[in-house]
């Protein structure tokens, strides 16, 4: 199947308050069209695969802030478990209607992240497709718990199901409370730089493009009861990645006030928080024959750039909505 001649019903952002600003945020733009419903809504699932009628599913809607799931879990629990649930059921049902051939040709592409696997140490191998799950926070608990339920539907029902699970994203359209996009937007108005504990964490970066690329490649040779581990094989501390974004910024627009790593703030640590995550993607670059173009640092690149060349997005984002302490106040 080729993504690109079929519909595929790419479910995200489509709940809650939070998420459905998102989709507005991005709607505003112009460059996107989106059905919303919220996921919890079994009725309103339905009614969006009557409409759509879809030959395949990309599962992408989730709360995935790891921060706010610490702060108020109940939410992670209803979108991202119960969501999950009522989803699957109603992808069940209307697979159930299907031709054999349409029946036998369908997927559903559950779309995870590498958290379930829990936390690496310095020198543990990278998590694989065999790595057993630990998750650890609300959030990868709820992700693990989805992720489990899209198995027990291939398994139970004969859905045709597969999960891939991912490292850290980054790039444009970023929402401005993750690390990435956060200390770029702080380093451009020069604010402080808010870095967890010592900074020593680990994370591998995967740039968006090359995500979304594995993503319809999946999609599209993904094989029911599967799971594909993605990743770039670019892990980096954290204060390696504020370091970067501050030098790539300095070159692209000198600060009068000298080198932004002056604004580095080491604040509170998250609780809980996982030391390394880290994949190793061999296994999904063979069978889905893709590979990430971008290392880290061509991507953070092209990343600030965007940021630099898209201020009216992040700035009314930040202006109208989203000023709690979620958004770059150093806590400390
Ligand atoms: C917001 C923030 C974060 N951090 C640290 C915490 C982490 O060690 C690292 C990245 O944090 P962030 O919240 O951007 O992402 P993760 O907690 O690694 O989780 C992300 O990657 C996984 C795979 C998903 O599945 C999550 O959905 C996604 O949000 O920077 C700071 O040091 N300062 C900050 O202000």
């Amino acid at each position: 199947m080729r993504a690109t001649d079929h519909s595929v019903l790419n479910v995200d952002c489509m709940t809650y308050a939070a998420s459905t600003e998102t989709v507005e945020d991005a709607a505003a733009t112009g460059r996107y069209e989106f059905a919303q419903a919220n996921i919890v809504d079994g009725a309103a699932m339905s009614h969006l695969f009557e409409t759509f009628r879809p030959d395949a599913v990309m599962h992408l809607a989730a709360e995935s802030h790891v921060d706010r799931s610490i702060d108020g879990p109940g939410v992670f629990i209803q979108t991202n478990v119960v969501g999950t649930y009522s989803l699957l059921e109603a992808a069940r049902k209307y697979w159930l209607t299907l031709e054999p051939d349409a029946k036998k040709a369908f997927r559903f592409h559950h779309i995870s992240t590498d958290e379930v696997f829990g936390a690496l140490e310095a020198n543990d191998p990278p998590f694989t497709e065999t790595t057993p799950y630990d998750p650890r926070s609300p959030y990868s608990a709820s992700k693990a718990a989805s992720d489990h339920l899209v198995r027990a539907w291939y398994h139970t029902y004969g859905l045709p199901t597969f999960v891939t699970n991912t490292t850290n994203n980054y790039g444009i359209w970023h929402f401005p409370e993750k690390l990435i996009p956060l200390v770029t937007i702080n380093a451009i108005e020069g604010k402080e730089l808010p870095v967890y504990g010592k900074g020593d964490n680990v994370r591998d970066w995967l740039f968006v493009e090359d995500h979304a690329e594995a993503l319809v490649k999946a999609v599209e040779n993904g094989v029911p009861g599967e799971t594909y581990a993605i990743g770039a094989r670019q892990p980096r501390t954290n204060l390696e990645v504020v370091k970067t974004i501050c030098a790539v910024l300095d070159e692209l627009l000198p600060d009068p006030a000298g080198p932004r790593e002056r604004l580095i703030r080491y604040v509170s640590d998250r609780p809980g928080h996982d030391f390394r995550y880290e994949i190793d993607p061999s296994h999904a670059e063979q069978a889905l024959d893709w590979k990430a173009k971008h290392t880290f640092e061509t991507g953070i690149r092209r990343t600030v750039q965007w940021y630099l060349d898209n201020r009216d997005w992040w700035e009314s984002i930040r202006a109208r909505r989203y000023t709690g302490n979620r958004l770059g106040t150093v806590k400390e």
